[in-house]
């Protein structure tokens, strides 16, 4: 083509370029524009080959077709390396008479296909809250036997147990208790641990080691006699004294509380109980645990058939005394399980279970002692025979090395949680849930809806935080709060509780007329005293000379003080089982019992809907405090504060 003309009507554009490869921009339309272009330079190509060689590559295109493609593409063309040329042909027409006999003239593009259409995005039904609490739950949990609280068994005297499981020595000693019924946890658990095939009950069972239990009761219910019970009827059992009962709990506290238990369950049955909890020094500690420190004994030794002891030293036995060893144990009670596991205390829970594991690894096989001098094998338990350095030839005898201990978990808030549970070990467990039958079972389990005594009664008190210190007082006169458990947030607020509660009770004797009752006695308890000072304190309560007992949660679980008939949370619990563990300190054993929550107005959002999810709201009666009744208080309670002030101060 020797010159580029063009019409106004008929204008078409032409590409040219020196080289006969297709500008890249090209390979970039979409296909149908790609190959349309192609088939163009190709005949354009063609067409002009014979004109004009020196032309390499011609692509034509009509105006209404560069119409519809992007305006990017056109900018891109220009775009391209100076050796192609873009020529404007004005009279197109011309040029294609003259060429209308080879070129043919392309196929308008068709119309874009529609697009496949999709369904619009919608939300799938979500599952409800009770199917995903199920979600991943440990099966043994899904199957666990339901238990109605209002279950009893009665403790017949004689020979025939009464399905109890009881000999008759432990049915009188619990008589001389005053205990005349087993409680509903007791008569699930007790058949359960005390079958009556004997063989269930020996103290080793490494062909058919026992499985582990889950309880799952109400705070009172009488968990820890489910257990002492059937340790001391199967330790009754043996001759020689070794390590068969280790019991592990989360406070100093409760481990003095337990093993009060299982001395008046166990007396004149010749077992040793023991306890670790670094209120003694600790070589102390090891005369009462240890017979022989001396030599290396592969059985161990032992001064105790039962250990009850807190997390912390158990470990410092395991690692640091001699002859210490958990191969003979036969129950392994974790109480209060939530909270143990929570805390991992050096990881208590893998070592103690390593200890009661026999070891996988054989020891090298000896042809001959290398000394003279064997180690002492004093009683090595059957599962841990192989570790003995003697030549083993393996028998049915020696293929199982099953440890025989028997796990048992307790609580008023059992775990869930598969992870922690996993953690455990557990050895195909039995799961047992004490709870009311209208229920929803596991699945409140399994949603931490907790069961509470059928005896308690609560309260909460919405109110100013400036007017918490005067409703307390309120309540203690008004609605004769005595025997009572008040809790606080931390051990220096119970502190200035009970330090503003001492000014104004002095206040109001001043202003009292003679013989307008006693002044109450309260005191503070906390981990900030020390053991022997809280000892006392508590000894106090329990004897009635103090009515109040302001504490921290130190011992919101576990203790069992059966005069409590109140619990005030003065400060809101922070969760859940915080409330359920304080509440749990009144109503137990089938008494009656008062719980009350003073809930800052700000908080009261949160602690409703915390009561709400766990379906516990409507059990809640709340319970609103006038001015009125408030102002005969308030001179004695000004000058009580008046009086903390000018404490604080100095
Ligand atoms: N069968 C029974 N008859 C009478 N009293 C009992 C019986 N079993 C237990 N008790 C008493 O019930 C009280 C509460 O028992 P226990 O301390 O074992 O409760 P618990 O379930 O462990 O509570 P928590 O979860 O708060 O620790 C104790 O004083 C105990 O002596």
């Amino acid at each position: 083509m020797s010159a580029a003309t063009a019409t106004a009507a008929n204008t078409k554009l032409c590409i040219r370029t020196k080289n006969a490869v297709a500008p890249q921009n090209v390979a970039d339309f979409n296909e149908d524009e790609a190959q349309g272009i192609e088939d163009e330079k190709a005949d354009v190509s063609h067409a002009n080959i014979s004109e004009s060689p020196a032309v390499d590559n011609v692509v034509m295109v009509d105006e209404k077709d560069t119409k519809m493609r992007p305006k990017k593409r056109l900018k891109t063309v220009n775009d391209e390396p100076e050796d192609a040329e873009m020529v404007v042909l004005e009279d197109a027409s011309e040029q294609l008479e003259a060429s209308s006999s080879r070129v043919e003239i392309p196929e308008p593009l068709s119309p874009p296909r529609p697009l496949p259409s999709f369904p619009l995005p919608a939300l799938p039904d979500a599952p409800s809250k009770s199917v995903l609490a199920l979600q991943g739950l440990d099966q043994a949990l899904v199957d666990a036997e339901l238990v109605d609280p209002t279950t009893t068994l009665p403790i017949p005297d004689g020979e025939d147990d009464g399905g109890t499981m009881l000999s008759e020595r432990t049915r009188k000693r619990l008589k001389d208790l005053g205990i005349t019924e087993l409680f509903a946890v007791q008569t699930r658990l007790l058949p359960f641990l005390l079958p009556r095939d004997s063989t269930q009950r020996a103290l080793y069972q490494p062909f058919d080691p026992p499985r582990d239990v889950c309880i799952s009761a109400p705070t009172g219910s009488g968990k820890t006699l489910a257990y002492v019970l059937p340790i001391i009827e199967t330790l009754s059992s043996r001759i020689v004294t070794r390590l068969r009962a280790l019991v592990v709990l989360p406070t100093r506290d409760l481990v003095t509380q337990v093993r009060e238990t299982f001395e008046a369950i166990g007396k004149g049955r010749g077992l040793q109980i023991g306890t670790a909890t670094g209120q003694q020094s600790f070589s102390h500690e090891q005369s009462q645990l240890i017979a022989d420190k001396s030599s290396q004994l592969k059985g161990g030794s032992s001064k105790v058939d039962i250990l009850i002891c807190t997390p912390g030293r158990l470990m410092d036995h395991i690692h640091g005394t001699p002859n210490f060893s958990l191969q003979h144990l036969r129950f392994l009670v974790i109480d209060e399980a939530d909270r143990l596991l929570a805390q991992s205390y050096q990881d208590w829970l893998v070592q103690v279970l390593a200890a009661t594991r026999p070891p996988s690894k054989l020891p090298e096989p000896i042809s001959e002692p290398k000394t003279s001098c064997l180690p002492v094998a004093d009683a090595v338990a059957p599962a841990f025979l192989h570790t003995l350095p003697y030549p083993v030839v393996p028998t049915f005898l020696t293929e199982s090395r099953a440890s025989s201990c028997q796990k048992l978990l307790f609580s008023a808030t059992l775990t869930r949680n598969p992870g922690k549970i996993a953690a455990l070990e557990l050895r195909n467990p039995k799961y047992f849930v004490v709870q009311e039958s209208r229920k929803e079972g596991v699945v409140d389990v399994a949603m931490e809806k907790f069961s509470m005594p059928s005896t308690l009664t609560e309260h909460m008190t919405v109110c100013e935080s400036s007017q918490k210190p005067l409703i307390f007082f309120h309540l203690v006169h008004a609605h004769n709060v005595t025997n009572a458990l008040v809790f606080t947030k931390s051990a220096e607020s119970t502190v200035r509780l009970v330090r503003l509660f001492e000014f104004f009770e002095k206040a109001r004797a001043k202003h009292a007329v003679a013989g307008a009752g006693q002044e109450t006695v309260v005191r503070a308890y906390s981990s900030d005293l020390p053991a022997s000072e809280r000892k006392a304190i508590l000894e106090k309560f329990k004897a009635q000379e103090i009515q109040i007992l302001v504490c921290s949660d130190l011992i919101s679980r576990g203790i069992d003080i059966s005069h409590v008939s109140h619990v005030v949370s003065y400060d809101v619990p922070v969760d859940m089982r915080k409330y359920v563990h304080r509440v749990g300190r009144t109503a137990r054993a089938g008494r009656a019992g008062d719980a009350w929550t003073l809930v800052e107005e700000q908080e009261a959002r949160y602690f409703k809907a915390m009561l709400r999810e766990a379906d516990h709201l409507d059990k809640v009666k709340r319970l609103r405090v006038g001015e009125r009744e408030l102002e005969p208080l308030v001179p004695n309670y000004e000058t009580a504060l008046d009086q903390l002030k000018q404490a604080y101060a100095r």
